[in-house]
C-alpha cells in the first residue's frame, strides 16, 4: 500500500462519530467564502465585509461528523498568512468566483502555492465554483480546467458548483441551496476515496 493509500485508509479509519476535523478555507478575495460559512453554518445570508484575519465556525454536515472551517480573508496583500493555517489541516476548500474569469489563473496560481506546501500533502481538496448566479459564470467543468486540476494527480479532488445567496425564489437558487448542503457531504466522501 502506497502512502497515498495509506493516507486514504487512515482518514477512513478515523473518521470515527463526534471526531472533530479541521477544514481550511481559502481563495481569493471576493470569493465568497464567508458567506458560504455562515450559510452552511446558519443557513443565512449574511451581509459581509472583507475578512481581515479569519472567522471559524463549527458545523456538522453529516450527524456524527463534526468540522471545525477556518475562513482565512484572502486580499492579496494578506495571502502571506494563509500558510500559517496550514498545519493539521485535513481537507481544503477552495472557493471560486466563478463569474470572475479575469483572476481564474491568479486563482490557480494560489491554489498550486497552497498544495505545494509541506503542510498540506496529499490533503483532499473541495473546490467550489461559486456564483454559478451571475451572467457569464464559468461551468464547473471549465474551472476545474481554468484550475489545472486534472494536474493534482497526488489527491483527491472534487468540484462542486454552488451559488451562496439567495436571489429570490428562483429555480437557480434553491438548486445552489441544495448543492450548498450536500458540499460538505461531498467532504466525506473524498475521505473516504
Ligand atoms: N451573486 C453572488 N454573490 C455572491 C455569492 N457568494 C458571495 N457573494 C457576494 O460576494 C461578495 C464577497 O463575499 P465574501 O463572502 O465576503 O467573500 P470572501 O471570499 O469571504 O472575501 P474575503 O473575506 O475578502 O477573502 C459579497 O458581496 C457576497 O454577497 C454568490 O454565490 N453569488
Ligand atoms: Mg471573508
Amino acid at each position: 500500500m502506497g502512502l497515498f493509500m495509506s493516507r486514504l485508509f487512515e482518514l477512513f479509519q478515523g473518521f470515527s462519530a463526534g471526531e472533530n476535523r479541521r477544514i481550511l478555507m481559502l481563495g481569493l478575495d471576493a470569493a465568497g467564502k464567508t458567506t458560504i460559512l455562515y450559510k452552511v453554518k446558519l443557513n443565512e445570508n449574511v451581509c459581509t465585509i472583507p475578512t481581515i484575519g479569519f472567522n471559524v465556525e463549527t458545523v456538522t454536515p453529516v450527524k456524527g461528523v463534526n468540522f471545525t472551517v477556518w475562513d482565512v480573508g484572502g486580499q492579496e496583500k494578506i495571502r502571506q498568512l494563509w500558510r500559517h493555517y496550514y498545519a493539521n489541516a485535513q481537507g481544503l476548500l477552495f472557493i471560486v468566483d466563478s463569474a470572475d474569469r479575469i483572476r481564474l489563473e491568479e486563482a490557480r496560481q494560489e491554489l498550486f502555492g497552497i498544495i505545494k506546501a509541506p503542510d498540506m500533502e496529499r490533503v483532499p481538496v473541495v473546490v467550489v465554483a461559486n456564483k454559478q448566479d451571475l451572467p457569464g459564470a464559468l461551468s464547473t467543468a471549465e474551472v476545474a480546467d481554468g484550475l489545472g486540476l486534472r494536474e493534482m494527480r497526488d489527491r483527491k479532488w472534487y468540484v462542486q458548483g454552488a451559488c451562496a445567496v439567495d436571489a429570490g425564489d428562483g429555480p437557480v437558487s434553491q438548486r445552489g441551496l441544495q448543492k450548498l448542503k450536500s458540499l460538505l457531504v461531498k467532504f466525506k466522501e473524498v475521505y473516504n476515496g
